[in-house]
């Protein structure tokens, strides 16, 4: 059951910071994975402070069980030691995804880092959300650890959509708590929950396809043995629809999850574009080279911005219809005009390359 209106956005703790009315629209294209008990990609973590809109300390699948506690302690003197990382200190944003609520270490994962590292935390992602009792459990948990640790800002809940019960519940787990930052598809897991008969880390498979029907003969019979075209689909597009509606509609933000192909970067740009075109507004990076692609297709391109800027300028109050290249524009087509600049804003505001590259449409 939620909470009545009135309740919803007390704090759930005595001495627990007031939870957030709306949650910040911060870019988050790429949300950069590391494990924090690995001492190579740990060092790198101080360089890349800057270069990436998140960085993300993963405690969670992809870190062996007998390193866990080394992963956590990791985390907690990658959070003291970095300068300029998370909450207010600069651009780029400090996550952190804790292990499940049903694991042997995912209550150790939230006490240790609310205590030692909450100021510096933006964001905990929780893995194999089931449902809104998981998001009460963690709101009412980090109210009480954040008021033990004295923190003057709630720290944000991001869920990872990878059962089926999570996705047939995604409504009200974007309702449960004002904590709620965003979704993310996890699209092994749920495969695997699903009983999907693949064996990837997000991505298509080529299997998964529609096929031309097949021509006829002068008779009319169908040549089944004939050379036909066939369209590979996206096995995600049902999963990714329905997360950027409950995301949008609760003030939220969607994100495609992982691509497990590393080298292969151009099938990784076209999943993240069509998570962008869809509505998300980010994707996970899990080795460096995918930082680019994940910053690159996130961002609008110039020449959508220009034609952006042009729709609203020739709109006026944004009311009415107007001719632009041959095409009408009116009420509704300003308001996707509206989102792309206000998208290109907030990156530039951030980001001087992109700055640069959008004054540069104007001069
Ligand atoms: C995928 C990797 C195991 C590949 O690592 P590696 O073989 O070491 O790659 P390279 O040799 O190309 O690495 C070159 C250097 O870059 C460093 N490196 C690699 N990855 C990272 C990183 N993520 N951050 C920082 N630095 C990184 C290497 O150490 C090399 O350094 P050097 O030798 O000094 O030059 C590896 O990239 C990796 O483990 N990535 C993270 C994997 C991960 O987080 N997986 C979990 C998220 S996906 C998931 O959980 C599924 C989801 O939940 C679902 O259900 O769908
Ligand atoms: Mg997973």
């Amino acid at each position: 059951m939620t909470r009545p209106a009135k309740d919803f956005f007390a704090p759930l703790a005595v001495g627990a910071p007031a939870p957030l009315r709306e949650i910040p629209a911060r870019p988050s294209r790429a949300i950069h994975f590391f494990d924090p008990g690995n001492e190579k990609m740990a060092a790198k973590i101080p360089d890349m402070v800057g270069t990436v809109d998140v960085l993300l300390g993963n405690l969670e699948d992809a870190v062996k069980a007998e390193n866990k506690e080394k992963s956590r302690q990791g985390l907690v003197e990658i959070g003291r030691a970095t300068a300029n990382l998370g909450s207010t200190a600069g651009p780029t944003q400090f996550w952190t995804r804790v292990n499940s609520l049903d694991s042997p270490w995912g209550l150790d994962d939230l006490v240790t880092l609310v205590t030692e590292i909450g100021d510096k935390l933006d964001v905990i992602m929780v893995p194999k959300v089931q449902g809104a009792e998981d998001i009460h459990y963690v709101d009412r948990l980090l109210a009480q650890l954040e008021a033990k640790a004295g923190l003057e800002r709630p720290i944000l809940v991001h869920a990872i959509l990878e059962t089926a019960r999570g996705v047939a519940n995604i409504e009200e787990i974007c309702a449960a708590s004002p904590r709620m930052q965003g979704l993310s598809l996890g699209p092994a897991d749920l495969a695997a929950d699903r009983r999907m008969k693949t064996t990837r880390v997000g991505g298509g498979h080529p299997g998964y396809l529609v096929r031309q029907d097949p021509t006829r003969d002068d008779l009319g019979v169908p040549q089944y043995d004939a050379e036909r075209t066939s369209y590979q689909q996206d096995l995600w597009h049902y999963t990714i629809a329905r997360m950027v509606d409950a995301c949008a509609m609760h003030g939220i933000y969607p994100y495609y999850g992982p691509f497990g192909d590393i080298k292969d970067t151009v099938a990784c740009e076209d999943q993240f574009r069509n998570a962008f075109l869809l509505g998300c507004v980010g994707a996970w990076s899990l080795h460096p080279v995918q930082i680019k692609i994940a910053h690159q297709v996130f961002s609008p391109s110039v020449e959508d911005v220009a034609h952006a800027r042009r729709v609203i300028a020739a709109m006026g109050d944004g009311t009415g219809a107007v001719m632009i290249d041959g095409k009408m524009e009116d009420d509704a087509s300003v308001k996707q005009c509206q989102v792309m600049v206000a998208l290109a804003d907030e990156l530039a505001a951030i980001d001087p390359d992109l700055k640069a590259l959008y004054d540069g449409i104007d001069a």
